[in-house]
């Protein structure tokens, strides 16, 4: 198609990043990104409105089965005029519940209408052995074709009869997960580079004292443990170890695939 596509995603470790780039790729190769994984993004962020020819993709990972948080109040700065919305979660192979339905809501709320849906696997946030390396090259070939697909029922649709696809998920939500209180520490490794304050989607490292750490801030999220160069950067608590263990013995043998709903 020779139409833009807006995408938009928060992506602290890049799953979902590389997911929606690649269905847009499907669609256009005219893409306008909107990267709200960082806090200068989302405080410079303005009230932005797309007509109703537009197409925007908007992915979150999936947190606790819901979508996170930290992004709600920068998605509701886009406005639709019956826009067409391709929303998009990546989890880590346990599931993602009522994530995607809720992000269809949110933006549903402000004039966008949800004509194809999809949630991908991306590797696990919190261990390497859950969706190990998801998304790989297929998962990324699969967005393509879903992409393509996406632009097939766009060219085929009737503007009078354009609704919302149906979407896994149930009303009220999964409550909000209480994560324990545990952040990430600092060894004696850090060469006080400070990538990881850079990385860090919710602004929780110092920018001087690279080891101080804003409990409240912290999203667990895991940019900074995965990007340190040294691998300075770490969690070491026992409900983080219990999370870990959990995951391993549920969730490492059989991976899911995505699921694409059209
Ligand atoms: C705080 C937190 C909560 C998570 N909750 C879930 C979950 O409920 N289900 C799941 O399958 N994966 C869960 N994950 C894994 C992420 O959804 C997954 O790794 C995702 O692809 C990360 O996206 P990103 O690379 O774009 O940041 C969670 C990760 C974090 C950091």
């Amino acid at each position: 198609m020779n139409q833009n596509v807006n995408i938009i995603y928060f992506s602290p470790t890049g799953n979902t990043k590389k997911i929606v780039q690649s269905i847009a790729t499907g669609i256009s190769d005219r893409v306008r990104t909107y990267d709200l994984t960082s806090p200068q993004s989302r405080l410079e962020l303005e009230v932005t409105q797309f007509g109703r020819e537009e197409i925007v993709i908007v992915g979150v990972p999936v947190y606790g089965g819901r979508m996170p948080s930290i992004v709600n109040e920068s998605l509701e700065k886009f406005r639709g005029d019956k826009t067409l919305l391709i929303p998009v979660v990546t989890y880590g192979n346990r599931a993602y519940e009522d994530a995607l339905l809720e992000l269809s809501h949110l933006m549903g709320k402000n004039g966008f209408i949800s004509i194809a849906a999809g949630a991908f696997l991306g590797e696990h946030s919190y261990t390497s052995k859950v969706a190990t390396d998801r998304p790989n090259k297929e998962d990324l070939d699969i967005a393509v074709q879903y992409g393509q697909r996406v632009a097939k029922k766009i060219l085929e649709l009737d503007p009078l009869k354009i609704v919302s696809i149906e979407i896994p998920g149930q009303v009220p939500y999964k409550a909000n997960m209480v994560m324990p209180v545990f952040v990430p520490l600092t060894s004696d490794a850090c060469t006080a580079c400070g990538v990881c304050a850079k990385v860090c989607p919710s602004g929780a490292i110092n920018r001087v004292n690279f080891t101080e750490i804003d409990s409240e801030k912290c999203i667990r999220c895991t940019a900074c443990t995965r990007i340190c160069p040294e691998d300075a950067k770490f969690f070491k608590h026992e409900s983080y170890d219990f999370i870990v263990k959990r995951l391993v013995d549920h969730f490492s043998e059989i991976q899911k695939e995505a699921e694409w709903f059209i």
